[in-house]
This record gives C-alpha cells, structure tokens and sequence, in this order.
C-alpha cells in the first residue's frame, strides 16, 4: 500500500512539477527543434521545477505544429515552415539548443547549432556514425560550447547506485552482463522515424545504444571484440533492424583482455521493437532489465532506463549465510518525483554554470559507444547506417 502510494506521488510530481522556489533572474534559454514525441519528459516538464532554466522557443517544419506544441507547453516563440529550424539557431535568445530529431539529422542540426555558438542537449545516439560523432565534439571544443548526448539512465540514483556496488568489488570478478532493452508491437509502427535506414533506424541504433552504452559503463572498460551479433529483419525494411543480438567481449575486472574467451568478461546485448506475443497473443511487458554477474554474487536492475517510474535492485551473493543464498533488493528513488531527465538537466545546467556536475561523461565516451554499435552492424552484414551528406560548417 505504501509503495502504491509511493509509485502515485512520484509520478503526479513528474507530471506536476513543482516551480523553483528561487528562480534566477536571468535563465538558461533553450529552443527544441522538432516538436518530438520525447521533448515533453525530456525537457519541457524537467526544465519547469529547475530555478535556471526555461525552454524559450520551439522550431518545427510545420508552422502549424509548431504553433499547437508551442500552446500545448506554454513554450513563448513558434517557428514553423522550411527555415524553422536555423531561425530558432540564429535567435539571440536561445542558449541551449535540445536537439531530438531523427538520429539521421543529429549531426547536421548539432554542427549547425555549434555553428550558431549554442550549447547542445543531443538526444541518443548521437548521430549515424562515430566519425560524425567525433567531428561534433571537436567542433564544440574549438568553439568553446557544451554538447551532451543524453544519456539520462547514467544520473539516476539508481544507476549510480548499480555501479557503486559493482566498483565496490561486492560481485568479486565480474563475469558476465546482460542487458534487455526491448518493447511489444505496437509502439514503433511502420512509419516510425526507428523504421528508416538513411534517418539512423533500427533496434541496434535506438535500443542498442543505451545496451551499449549501460554495459561499457558498468564494466567499466570497452569491449575488445564483437563475438557475435545477429539481427532480424522484415522483408519491407531490408536494412533496418528490428531486433539485433549482439555478445562483445570485455576486459575482465583484473584488466586482462579475454579476446571472447570463455573464462573472461562478455556482455550480451539484446534489443527488440516488437517482441512477439507471449503464447502468440499475449501483449508482452516492455523488458528494459541489466544483469551483472561476478564471481562472488549478481546484481539485478529492473527498468534502467526509466527507474524513476519503479525499480527494483536485486543483489545476490553466491556465498551461503545459514544454508541460504543472501539476497536484498534496493530501491534508490532520489529526490521525489525526478526522473532521469531531471537528474539529466541539473548535471547539463551545473555544466553550463561551471559547476562540477554530480556526474559526467566525456566526448570519447559518445564516440566510442558509436564505434561499437558500427561494429555490430558490421558483424551483422547490416553494416553502418549513412553518413550525413548536409553541408555543415
Ligand atoms: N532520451 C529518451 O528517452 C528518448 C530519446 N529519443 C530520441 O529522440 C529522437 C526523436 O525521437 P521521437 O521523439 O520518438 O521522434 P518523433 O518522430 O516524435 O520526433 C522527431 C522530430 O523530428 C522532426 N523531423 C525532422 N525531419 C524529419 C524527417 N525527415 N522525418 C521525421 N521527422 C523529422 C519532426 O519535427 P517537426 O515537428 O519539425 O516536423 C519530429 O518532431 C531520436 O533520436 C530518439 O532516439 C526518443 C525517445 C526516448
Ligand atoms: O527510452 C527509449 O525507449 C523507447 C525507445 O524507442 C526510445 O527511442 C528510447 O530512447
């Protein structure tokens, strides 16, 4: 009972945020540009109960639509029609630009936005290639800016709390990971952007992205080596895919390179967009799970990617207390009614502040995360998804 009211109150705060009690006077000003499905958890409802920031302007090819997302979020300044985009670049005031459009253009519109001397919350993965994702950061670097791919699961307490466990040497050797990340039918349909191969589709790219990236970060090494990786396909989108798998392996815990040994670190990595019905007609339950396993024990987090809505940490020791296995779960909900966005948003607004954000990651981070899910691609003769071919700065 206490835990349902619990889950309630959480989540009447996510969507109620509360108003700073304090805020500046002078705010972080951000521009959306696309009026995406994602941009309300993303920012608009975490950049309400944040005292430094405001979304100021919304820029989409439809003025109409523009118009409608602008009313609908209260957001002041609409841009719509063919230039929407660059004239919410070129507005003076416009700090920080969230960029949440089709993998496919997160190169072009970031390059175009540093361009314009704006900071940038880029939405995952960062773009269609490593070497795209590189030039970004480069770029941003010379221009002096902030770019941040949001990978929102890495500030949550719950994640933070995942990996102090493992760093805390409580698994022993680690030995193996496990990461789900798929969901039924009937949420990406045909015409989704993830459906098409030149914007930056398929599984492996908008799944396999947060796999990757949660299984380099709790190993805390890059792989070595794609062991294998497999993916399905539809006849109708030959190269794009709906589900991939992929084992890589890892540097173990000693720092000893396995090369996909037996004995050594691997993870597996499984991503789906339609995972099939249970018994063929059962709607299957979204499956967002990451297990470590060492060995001295296995730590479970349930949901990863959105533990702000519920989670369960399930530690399990291999070692026997009074002939039984010692097992606890942890639940790490932090501040009430933040989700990963929230937590997200603080370390972006401490960043632009010069604050040392509770956690960070860096641009090789971004970059490598890329380079592995190109060498999953590779490994399933899917290969890269394209290069952008825009002029950009
Ligand atoms: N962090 C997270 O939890 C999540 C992140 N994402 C990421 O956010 C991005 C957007 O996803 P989502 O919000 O689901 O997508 P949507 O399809 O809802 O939004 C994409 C936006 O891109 C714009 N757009 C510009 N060019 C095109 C084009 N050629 N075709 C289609 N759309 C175009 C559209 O803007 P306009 O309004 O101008 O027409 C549209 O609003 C992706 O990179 C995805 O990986 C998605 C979901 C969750
Ligand atoms: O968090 C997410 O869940 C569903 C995905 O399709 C989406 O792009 C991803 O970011």
């Amino acid at each position: 009972m206490a835990s349902l009211y619990g889950f309630a109150k959480r989540l009447y705060l996510v969507f109620n945020p509360p108003s700073p009690k304090e805020p500046t006077a002078s705010p972080l000003r951000f521009g959306i540009l696309g009026a995406a499905r994602i941009a309300p958890i993303a920012l608009i409802l975490p950049v309400k109960s944040h005292p430094d920031a405001v979304v100021t302007a919304v820029a989409a090819r439809d003025q109409g639509r523009a118009d409608a997302f602008a009313k609908q979020h209260g957001i002041p300044k609409a841009y719509g029609g063919s230039g929407a985009y660059q004239k919410l670049l070129d507005d003076p005031e416009i700090d920080v630009v969230y960029n949440p459009l089709p993998n496919g253009l997160h190169y072009e519109w970031t390059m175009k936005a540093l361009a314009a001397g704006k900071h940038v919350l880029l939405e995952k993965p960062s773009a269609n290639t490593a070497e795209e994702t590189r030039k970004m950061f480069t770029f941003a670097q010379e221009k002096g800016l902030v770019l941040l791919e949001a990978f929102h699961y890495r500030y949550h307490p719950a994640t933070r709390r995942v990996k102090a466990i493992i760093d805390s040497g409580e698994l022993g050797t680690l030995t193996k990971i496990e990461v789900n990340f798929g969901i039924p039918g009937f949420f990406v349909k045909d015409s989704d952007i993830r459906m098409v191969y030149d914007l930056g589709g398929g599984a492996m790219m908008d799944m396999g992205c947060y796999a990757m990236s949660i299984s380099r970060y709790l190993a805390n090494a890059d792989p070595t080596k794609v062991i294998s990786a497999n993916a399905e396909v539809l006849p109708k989108f030959p190269r794009v895919d709906v589900s991939t798998t992929a084992t890589l392996a890892f540097p173990t815990s000693g720092g000893t390179t396995t090369n996909g040994s037996a004995d050594g670190l691997t993870a597996t990595l499984l991503t789906h967009f339609r995972l099939p019905p249970l018994l063929g007609f059962l709607p299957r339950w979204p499956d967002f799970s990451v297990r470590v396993s060492g060995t001295r024990g296995i730590v479970d987090l349930s949901n990863f990617p959105a533990p702000w809505v519920h989670h369960n940490i399930t530690v399990e020791s291999s070692e026997q207390e009074g002939g039984r296995l010692r097992k606890r779960t942890e639940k790490h909900y932090g501040n009430l009614g933040w989700t990963t966005y929230r937590y997200q948003l603080e370390a972006l607004v401490d960043k632009l502040r010069e604050r040392t954000p509770e956690h960070w990651y860096d641009a090789q981070d971004s970059i490598t995360n890329l380079e592995w899910i190109e060498a999953v691609y590779k490994e399933t003769g899917l290969g890269s998804r394209p290069p952008s071919t825009a002029q950009v700065p």
